[in-house]
């Protein structure tokens, strides 16, 4: 079996490749640094380690690696090849990889109909529908409609924090142990054959909604509040009860929505989220601010974890204050090397609070939601 990966960063050869070269596939990773593509090519294999007290190391083997910048034929010979294509490069870069995955599928669909799935394993709902639209828009009718035949595009949910990497190697990459990928069975195609280790269930909604507005809004919450009180680290932030207790009051106010909208139950609901705190604090991993709260213009999109559990807990006559807050600190992530942030305090000091929250976020400025973001921005910069 044969797999293609977009994105041999963090979570690509941290989770996804070190998963489905497990699960028996040959996994062709595609990347634009070109370090990462030659060391792939010569070694053929890399470690993982468990940020566990353990510190297992497992070594990945079955792996190679293309350059989408120099390997554009060899990319497509692969993905017409291929059983599998997923992709972990961020789901802004999305846009950049759809012309290769659409060349790879006229390839493949020129001499073959055996079915291929396509999965974006990005943090963001319907990443691989986003996926689909951007590659459907490089192809002609004929192709479109061969494609709707025999390659699906299931949406997908990630979890494994997995840090910024520094090691001597720089194919290494320490994980913590606990891992979670869940597919949309009902949109696979059907007779598929379940890979190893994920998790298909046939509505992906209440988990995608469960992951995003519970981990990475606990995760950004602490990122931001975090970088406010000057912490260089999601541990050092974790380790400040206040600022804890802030991040939970977040994850109380997501539950709300996520228990009133999906039926879970609240005891259990509970338990999750004590475990996703203690997975922030895990001590065996450093986990940067700057990484945790990166792409603050991405975090603040109204389909994202901020806005969107603060629009449904206003709809549904629930708290939203702590979500305003921690968008509030967002607004305030002013990290020099992160393109959004500067893009973002740019925007600020030129439009003006109310402005920039309305274009960012999509909420006009009579709404309740975007007026207590102004009332926690105030109350921050007051701090
Ligand atoms: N790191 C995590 O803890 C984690 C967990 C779950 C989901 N995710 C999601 O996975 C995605 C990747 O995150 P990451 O932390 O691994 O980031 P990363 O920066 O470590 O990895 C992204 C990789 O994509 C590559 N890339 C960029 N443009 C490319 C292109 N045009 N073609 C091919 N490769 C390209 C980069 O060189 C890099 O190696 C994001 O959507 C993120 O939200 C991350
Ligand atoms: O990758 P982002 O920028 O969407 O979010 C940063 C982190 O919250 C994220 O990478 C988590 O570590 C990950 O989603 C855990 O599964």
């Amino acid at each position: 079996m044969k797999a293609v990966h977009f994105g041999a960063g963090n979570i690509g050869r941290g989770f996804i490749g070190l998963l489905l070269s497990q699960a028996g596939y040959e996994v062709t990773f595609v990347d634009v640094n070109e370090a990462f593509v030659s060391q792939l090519q010569q070694r053929g294999e890399y470690p993982v380690t468990l940020a566990s007290e353990g510190q297992e190391t497992v070594v990945v083997r079955n792996v190679t690696a293309l350059s989408s910048v120099t390997h554009g034929d060899e990319v497509a010979a692969a993905i017409a090849d291929a059983d599998l294509v997923t992709t972990a490069v961020g789901v802004s870069i999305l846009k950049h990889i759809a012309g290769a995955v659409a060349e790879g599928i006229t390839r493949r669909l020129a001499g073959s109909s055996s079915p291929l799935h396509v999965i974006a394993c990005e943090n963001a709902i319907g990443g691989s529908a986003q996926l689909k639209e951007l590659v459907y828009a490089k192809l002609d009718e004929e192709t479109r409609r061969k494609a709707d035949a025999s390659v699906a595009f299931p949406n997908a949910a990630v979890d494994r924090i997995v840090p910024l990497q520094q090691h001597e190697d720089i194919l290494k990459v320490v994980v913590e142990p606990f891992y979670e990928w869940v597919v949309d069975a009902s949109q696979m195609i059907p007779g598929y054959k379940p890979v190893n280790g994920v998790h298909y269930v046939d509505n992906l909604e209440p988990y995608i909604e469960r992951k995003l507005f519970t981990v990475n809004t606990g995760h950004c919450s602490a990122a931001y509040l975090g970088y406010l009180k000057g912490y260089e680290t999601i541990q050092q932030a974790m380790a400040d009860d206040a600022l804890t207790a802030s991040v939970r009051e977040v994850l109380e106010e997501t539950g709300a929505v996520l228990v009133n909208k999906h039926g879970f139950d609240k005891a259990e609901h509970g338990k999750y989220i004590d475990k996703i705190l203690e997975r922030f604090r895990n001590p065996a991993l450093t986990d940067e601010v700057s990484r945790v709260g990166r792409s603050p213009i991405r975090k603040l999109s109204p389909n994202d974890r901020l806005v969107s559990p603060a629009v449904q807990a206003y709809e549904a006559g629930l708290a939203f204050t702590a979500l305003t807050r921690s968008m509030a600190a967002a607004l305030l992530f002013d990290v020099k090397d992160d393109p959004e942030a500067v893009e973002l305090q740019a925007s600020l000091a030129d439009i003006g609070l109310s402005e920039a929250v309305a274009k960012y976020t999509g909420l006009a400025a009579d709404h309740k939601v975007h007026q207590s973001v102004l009332a926690e921005y105030d109350k921050l910069k007051a701090n």
